[in-house]
């Protein structure tokens, strides 16, 4: 008879596989397995399915059916149709042998292994899916599994323990299944249904002791002593596993063992797992043949059970020599080998083993999927050069410590363990959002059926730049209104807000999370006033909706005033990480946008980034990674924003996000947005550049200077948009990126102390001034026709020692002086934002550039201060800064003694304020005039 039948026919000792693979069982090796070897069960790992699933094409087919789905549901999805396929061709076995065989086996996720609640949460759901009555789920006997194991027995559940090694765990996990077959039995329960193992690994024992036999040998010097360890080597599993063997006997006796053995109740089972020979100078079927006995299991892989079908000798091995296998544990703890201690270590290493599996096959079905999601995921791919080692280092950290999972559980230590997990709302909120899809349809057609022209998001940061980005990139939509932003105080950019629209029909979406920011509460009391004058008191407020959270001062007043409707915010979302909340989606519904599209998009990200998907396929993770890894190993940090047309506002969000997230406590990233590009030899050793192309209109000069900054050696991220509509995805991604990245700087990204600040000293400026009835004045430091320039005491000094003097020019210069390598300039415009200010602003930029070697930004206040002003006060102090104010006419707000233009000036104050406060390097000049005018000067003079 074959020898592995023997096995089972003549010594009571069951025959498993410990292998498995979906072409084996649905092309008839398994069941040819069963039929003529006597195969009586199935066993499986982590490492298993890696090797089954990471290391074939037998799943494609599957992966590409199932197409968008999370990583670990693709995964389990093919795990248990596999598991489910060999249970089914194991059920002759398990009914013939009245439900004590014929099992296969289901590990939980290694990740699990060390909670007790999850392990139970885990293998019920997995008993729950599987849904085979011959199926074990198996449990390590880790500490924290043990009390799982006993639970899991009180359902009735059977179980396989697995990663044993040491004889006191053996005797905890026997008695876990013995009390738990007690309570199943006071539940009721038939507990003769209920069938366990305990899988003893074997070859793993030898492997780490014959190391330390090994160095044990080489320090000793007698050499009879040198011979007998010698002789230990590749005894000592066989021996552990022996004396387990005889406990086994003792603790499925005795009278609390007879009291369940009436009712029916089978003993657990002994099972030899890690039976394959791992040293080449053993017998190949060393830890079959050895371990022989009756009522016990053997899980023998493919090849060691080929050897024994081919050579393999059946005898009564299992309790011969139990006094020798004393004497060999005798001997060992005599010559100084801790063998309790070596199993301790073997479960560590044992789960961390199953946990790098785990993440490798998770990251195989995780680049599948990418794969066969082909252009519907926006593919990424990075250029480090000198980064590349640091960035690999960092992305092994993070498999290594599990971050990725850590940061989707709402751990806060992945930052800085401040308040972080109370603002993680932004990671669930697509899938809460889809559920909601269909109210945004309905407001999408109430608003269409209106008859509305203009739809005006009245909102600051990240209430306004997400709708911006949209408005922007998707333009017009027929039969809908035209999305408009209002984002500045500046009286000339919300007289050209009034005059672009006909009020009688248009839609103000004023938006704040908060509901106490200054801008869309001065917005909204301007047009109300405005729609109160056209249409009549009782209408006005059907010309509004809200979007705010819940509770905000700016939800009773939409409620006081009649608005058509109020959307909320979810607390849990701060402004920047909100535009795939109601912030983004309510305009995306107003402007006509499918929002249920939009999401979907948005969610194939998602899951892209999930905590299933190991660092280095995750593109979020990865891209923050990079990012953070540039800064703090090289000192890129001016992350600097190219964008195909058609898609170039996004930088704008992106910006905010970005610094705001992570320019804190002198560390951060400086975004660098919409400089002009140049070629390499412009750009410092500071920049890290993230390119976002749309496959469809992208620009071949910008495709030309990418491929000249990377072969430069520049660092470069290359972002591939397939179309506009893949752009959602985006939003997602860098969220994930900045709060990885500012993981890696070890700040809070989700805060901004320094944004507060100058919004405190915005507020006492201009109520001093509604009280006094102007801002204070002011003395120049300089000033002629054309320009009056300001600043502190201490940088008039600097200045002044730099070779400023009498003329506007001279300190101009004096401030440019001051820029030195890795540092950015920052023109910071409170002036109107039209192309004809941005010019020459740009061109200012592009001679910074050339002149100092340095980054550069433009930006409109006061937007800016809900975005990128927080980096510029609380980040590294590289900026070198240049206020620009200029004097529109005034434009009354209703019920408040004055207008827009002292509103605008008094931020830009409390904005300087904070910046001399923070010793940063300012300049302030004032235009007084002609805006065009003033800034052309002040271009030349930068030139
Ligand atoms: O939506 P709110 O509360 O009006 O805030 C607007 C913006 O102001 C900030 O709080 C910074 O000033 C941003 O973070 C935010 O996006
Ligand atoms: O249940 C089976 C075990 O997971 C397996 O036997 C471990 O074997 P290994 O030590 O060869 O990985």
């Amino acid at each position: 008879m074959n020898p592995l039948k023997t096995l089972h026919a003549e010594q009571d000792q069951a025959v498993w596989l410990d292998f498995v693979a979906r072409g084996f069982v649905q092309e008839g090796g398994l069941k040819r397995l069963v039929d003529e070897d006597g195969l009586r069960g199935v066993t499986s790992n982590p490492a298993i399915f890696e090797k089954a699933i990471g290391h074939s094409d037998e799943y494609d087919d599957a992966l590409k059916a199932a197409g968008d789905e999370r990583v670990i549901d693709l995964y389990e999805g093919l795990a248990i149709a596999d598991i489910q396929a060999a249970a089914d061709v194991l059920r002759p076995v398990y009914e013939a042998s009245g439900g004590q065989d014929g099992f296969v086996s289901l590990e939980v996720s290694p990740y699990l292994a060390l909670d007790t609640a999850e392990t139970l949460d885990e293998a019920r759901r997995l008993h729950k899916a599987v849904a085979r009555d011959n199926l074990m789920v198996k449990v390590p006997a880790t500490p924290q599994g043990i009390p799982a194991i006993r639970d899991l027995t009180a359902d009735g559940i059977n179980i396989n323990v697995t990663l044993l090694f040491a004889q006191g765990a053996y005797e905890q996990v026997a008695n876990a299944y013995i009390e738990g077959l007690e309570k199943f039995a006071a539940r009721g329960g038939d507990v003769g249904r209920v069938a366990s193992v305990a899988s003893f690994f074997v070859s793993r024992i030898d492997a780490a002791v014959d190391k330390l036999l090994d160095e044990t040998i080489a320090a000793a010097n007698d050499p009879d002593e040198k011979a007998a360890l010698e002789g230990l080597k590749g005894k000592v599993a066989i021996a552990n596993a022996k004396l387990a063997y005889q406990r086994y006997k003792r603790l499925f006796a005795g009278e609390r063992w007879q009291t369940l053995s009436a009712k029916g109740a089978h003993p657990q089972r002994l099972l030899w797992a890690s039976t394959g020979t791992k040293n080449k100078a053993y017998s190949d079927v060393l830890y079959v043949e050895e371990l022989i006995g009756p009522n016990t299991v053997n899980t023998i892989p493919p090849a060691t059970m080929d050897a024994f079908r081919d050579h393999g000798k059946v005898r009564a091995s299992l309790e011969e020599g139990v006094d020798e296998a004393e004497r060999v544990l005798a001997h060992l703890a005599k010559a100084g080998i801790d063998l309790d201690a070596v199993a301790r270590q073997l479960v560590e290493e044992g789960v961390q083993l199953f946990v790098d599996a785990a993440d490798k096959v998770l990251g195989a079905v995780a680049g599948k999927r990418q794969t066969f999601l082909a252009a519907g995921l926006d593919r990424q791919a990075l250029a480090l050069g000198s980064l590349d080692a640091p960035v690999k280092t960092a992305i092994e950290t993070w498999r290594k410590d599990g971050l990725v999972r850590r940061l989707w559980q709402r751990d806060a230590q992945v930052w800085s363990g401040a308040d972080e997990a109370q603002w993680l709302g932004w990671l669930t909120i697509v899938e809460d959002e889809a559920k909601k899809a269909a109210e945004y349809a309905a407001f999408s057609a109430e608003v269409k059926q209106e008859g509305f022209t203009d739809a005006v998001v009245l909102g600051m940061g990240g209430s306004s730049l997400g709708p911006e980005v949209l408005a922007e990139t998707y333009g017009h939509q027929p039969g809908f209104p035209r999305l408009r932003i209002l984002d500045s105080t500046d009286p000339d950019e919300v007289r050209a807000v009034e005059a672009a629209v006909n009020l009688e029909r248009t839609l103000f979406i004023v938006a704040s999370k908060s509901g106490s920011t200054l801008e869309p509460n001065v917005f909204r009391d301007y047009f109300l006033g405005r729609m109160r004058d056209v249409v009549g008191p009782d209408k006005a407020g059907r010309h509004f909706v809200a979007v705010t959270d819940p509770g905000s001062a700016m939800e009773k007043a939409a409620k006081d005033d009649g608005f058509r409707r109020i959307f909320y915010g979810v607390k849990q979302i701060g402004g920047r990480y909100s535009v795939l909340s109601a912030f983004g989606l309510v305009p995306a519904a107003a402007m006509g946008l499918d929002v249920a599209a939009f999401l979907a998009s948005a969610r194939t990200m998602v899951r892209s980034c999930g905590s299933d998907v190991p660092p280095d396929l995750n593109p979020g993770v990865q891209l923050g990674l990079a990012m953070g890894t540039a800064a703090t190993e090289e000192g890129r940090d001016k992350v600097t924003l190219i964008a195909s047309p058609g898609i170039d506002t996004f930088g704008a969000w992106a910006e905010q996000l970005i610094a705001e997230s992570t320019g804190k406590e002198g560390k951060g990233l400086i975004p660098i947005d919409n400089e002009p590009l140049a070629a390499p030899a412009a750009y410092g050793k500071d920049r890290f550049f993230v390119y976002l192309r749309l496959d469809e209109g992208a620009d071949p000069a910008q495709d030309a200077a990418v491929k000249a900054l990377e072969e430069a050696g520049h660092p470069v991220v290359r972002i591939a948009l397939a179309s506009k509509s893949s752009l959602p995805q985006e939003f997602f991604r860098f969220e994930i990126a900045t709060a990885v990245a500012g993981a890696v700087l070890g700040i809070n990204p989700f805060d901004q102390p320094d944004v507060e600040a100058s919004k405190i000293k915005t507020r006492e400026l201009f109520s001093a001034a509604e009280k006094d009835g102007a801002l204070p004045a002011e003395t120049p430091v300089a000033e002629d026709d054309g320009f009056a320039l300001y600043t502190d005491a201490a940088n008039a000094d600097a200045l002044r020692k730099a070779g400023a003097g009498s003329d506007p020019e001279s300190w101009i210069k004096a401030q440019v002086g001051r820029v030195g390598a890795g540092d950015y300039v920052a023109l910071l415009a409170y002036v109107t934002r039209n192309p004809e200010h941005l010019k020459p602003l740009q061109e200012a930029r592009v001679a910074l550039r050339e002149t100092q070697h340095v980054a550069t930004c433009a930006e409109f206040g006061p937007r800016f201060l809900h975005s990128t002003g927080q980096a510029y006060k609380g980040g590294p102090d590289s900026g070198v800064f240049l206020q620009i104010t200029s004097e529109a006419p005034d434009l009354a707000i209703p019920g408040r003694s004055l207008g827009f233009a002292t509103v605008i000036a008094a931020q830009a104050r409390g904005d300087f304020g904070v910046l001399s406060e923070r010793g940063r390097r300012a300049l302030r000049v004032h235009i007084k005039g002609d805006v065009a005018k003033g800034l052309d000067r002040l271009k030349s003079a930068l030139s």
